[in-house]
């Protein structure tokens, strides 16, 4: 009998997509405009952030989630898409983001990135760092910092306790999952509000996951208040 030879299928590397919740408004930054399209260092924070991922090769594209009513941002690159789908809370957009990649061909099975558009400092090597600590785990993680400074727990304006930091982290982003697993650990937050996911990690967690932590930057700090543009400006400057 003559045996077919056999056929060992392609094991294709496994994908990787960037989502970037963009559909914020800032409020703690007082800017005019939404804080992410605020110039720094001669370009809108956003479009730092998007350099930072197109120079990454292993991402195949980046999904910027914008307000339904934003016209700020109009995109002309194959590699990047646009969804008008921001909610009222970052999980909520990140959630509609999870879908919108997944109906413009992602597979559940694909990683994302999921990066806020405020961490305009993150550099493509500490996005690199992430993916090969990820792409070796299971379950997935995040970039997070280890606390420089003591930590104090407070009651009425005044120290309650010196808390123990040795197992405290401080959460950033880039934060690395599966498409599917996140989505469905979202979606079991949908009826809550997403009460309690700030992250997500956070979302993981509730579903039972314990993701990986992968030491990040000081520099990879979301812009957030008025103060910060002006760190955010100069270290951008010192880079380039
Ligand atoms: N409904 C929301 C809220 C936030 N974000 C995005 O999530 C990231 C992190 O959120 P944060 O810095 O807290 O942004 P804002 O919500 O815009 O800020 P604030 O809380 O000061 O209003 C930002 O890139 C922001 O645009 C979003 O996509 N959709
Ligand atoms: C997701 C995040 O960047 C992790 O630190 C952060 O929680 C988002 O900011 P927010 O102020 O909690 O919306």
């Amino acid at each position: 009998m003559t045996e077919a030879p056999l056929t060992i299928p392609p094991n294709p590397a496994p994908r990787c997509h960037a989502l970037l919740p963009c559909a914020g408004s800032g409020s703690r930054a007082g800017t005019a405009a939404p804080k992410q399209y605020q110039p720094v260092a001669g370009l809108p924070m956003v479009l730092h952030t998007l350099a930072a991922f197109q120079a990454v090769d292993r991402i195949e594209r980046c999904l910027v989630v914008v307000a339904p009513g934003d016209r700020f941002l109009s995109v002309d690159d194959p590699h990047i898409q646009l969804a008008r789908v921001g909610g009222s809370t970052r999980a909520a957009s990140v959630f509609h983001g999870l879908q919108a990649l997944l109906d413009s061909g992602a597979d559940a099975s694909d990683w994302v990135l999921v990066h806020d558009a405020a961490r305009c400092l993150i550099t493509p090597a500490q996005i690199e760092a992430l993916i090969d600590a990820c792409l070796a785990d299971a379950v997935g993680g995040l970039l997070a910092l280890k606390l420089p400074d003591t930590l104090k727990s407070e009651a009425g304006g005044r120290v309650a306790a010196t808390v123990d930091r040795s197992d405290k982290w401080l959460a950033q982003t880039p934060q690395m999952f599966r498409i599917g697993a996140l989505r469905a650990a979202l979606a079991a937050q949908a009826d809550t509000g997403f009460a309690g996911v700030t992250d997500e990690a956070s979302a993981m967690e509730l579903a039972g996951q314990k993701p990986l932590l992968v030491p990040g930057s000081a520099q990879n700090f979301k812009v957030t208040y008025p103060e910060d543009f002006a760190l955010a400006e100069a270290i951008l400057r010192s880079r380039s």
